[in-house]
């Protein structure tokens, strides 16, 4: 199991934001979805070692998050929802630095693939800070996958992007797929519905569905993802 969460709880002072959750997830994209505030980010960042839970395990490729974080680092790779770039790097120069934060030895032929994978071909003499929003997402993501981890986890891909990157960036996640486990977080419905395996959805801190996409239609017939979403986070419908 690529990634596995049992009976996850994470406490900020009083407020309980993810209350005893537990669900798996392998090769594949899984649809992490809920409303703002549902606890997605906190339990993202908790998978991938940036905060420490209250309580329950979490471990990714058979490590655990709290005794083992080098490894789990190895085999992950993070896109965080407010994306952290140094913009006053080019954009080669930024995959050279997180290659050698990895310590990757001649990383030379992986940037220029990452950067090929990514299209970022045409922007890669730029400096980040003079690149569209779309192309900074794409370095964002190049850096998650520079070290080729078999886990990503992405927090909002595509927000903010235009139709023709937003159709760009859903196909690498479509394709990163079909190899690695991602699990991404996002609002878009249509973006579920174009890239998602596996679904699950969280409200105030408690899995409220997780299930196959399929699965999920079958059992609401005749209702869009979209309803769906809105029934089971508003408390009218319980799978
Ligand atoms: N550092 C923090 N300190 C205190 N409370 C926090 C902190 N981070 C998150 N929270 C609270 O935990 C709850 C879950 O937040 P979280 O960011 O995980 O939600 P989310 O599902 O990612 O929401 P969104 O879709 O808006 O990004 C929210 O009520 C939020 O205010």
């Amino acid at each position: 199991m690529s990634i596995l969460v049992e009976s996850l709880t994470k406490v900020y002072g009083t407020q309980k934001a993810v209350d005893d959750i537990s669900f798996s997830a392998n090769q594949g994209v899984l649809g992490f979805l809920g409303p703002n505030g549902a606890g997605k980010s906190t339990t993202m960042k908790i998978i991938t070692t940036f905060i420490p839970q209250t309580a329950g395990k979490v471990s990714v490729c058979g490590y655990d998050v709290n005794l083992q974080q080098q490894e789990v680092k190895r085999n992950i790779g993070y896109l965080p929802e407010s994306n952290p770039l140094y913009l006053d790097m080019y954009v080669k120069e930024s995959m050279a630095f997180i290659a050698s934060v990895h310590r990757m030895k001649s990383p030379g032929k992986r940037i220029d693939e990452i950067i090929e994978q990514t299209g970022l071909g045409p922007e890669q003499h730029k400096k980040i800070g003079q690149l569209s929003k779309g192309y900074r997402q794409r370095v964002g993501l190049a850096q998650a996958m520079i070290h080729d981890p078999q886990v990503l986890i992405m927090d909002e891909p595509t927000s903010g992007l235009d139709p023709n990157q937003l159709i760009g960036i859903r196909q690498l996640i479509l394709d990163l797929g079909k190899t690695k486990t991602v699990i991404l977080s996002t609002h878009i419905m249509q973006e579920v519905e174009a890239v998602c395996d596996h679904v699950i959805i969280i409200n105030k801190g408690k899995i409220v569905a997780d299930d196959t996409l399929s699965g999920l239609r079958d059992k609401n017939q005749g209702k869009t993802l979209e309803n769906i979403f809105i029934g089971l986070t508003n408390g009218l419908v319980r799978l």
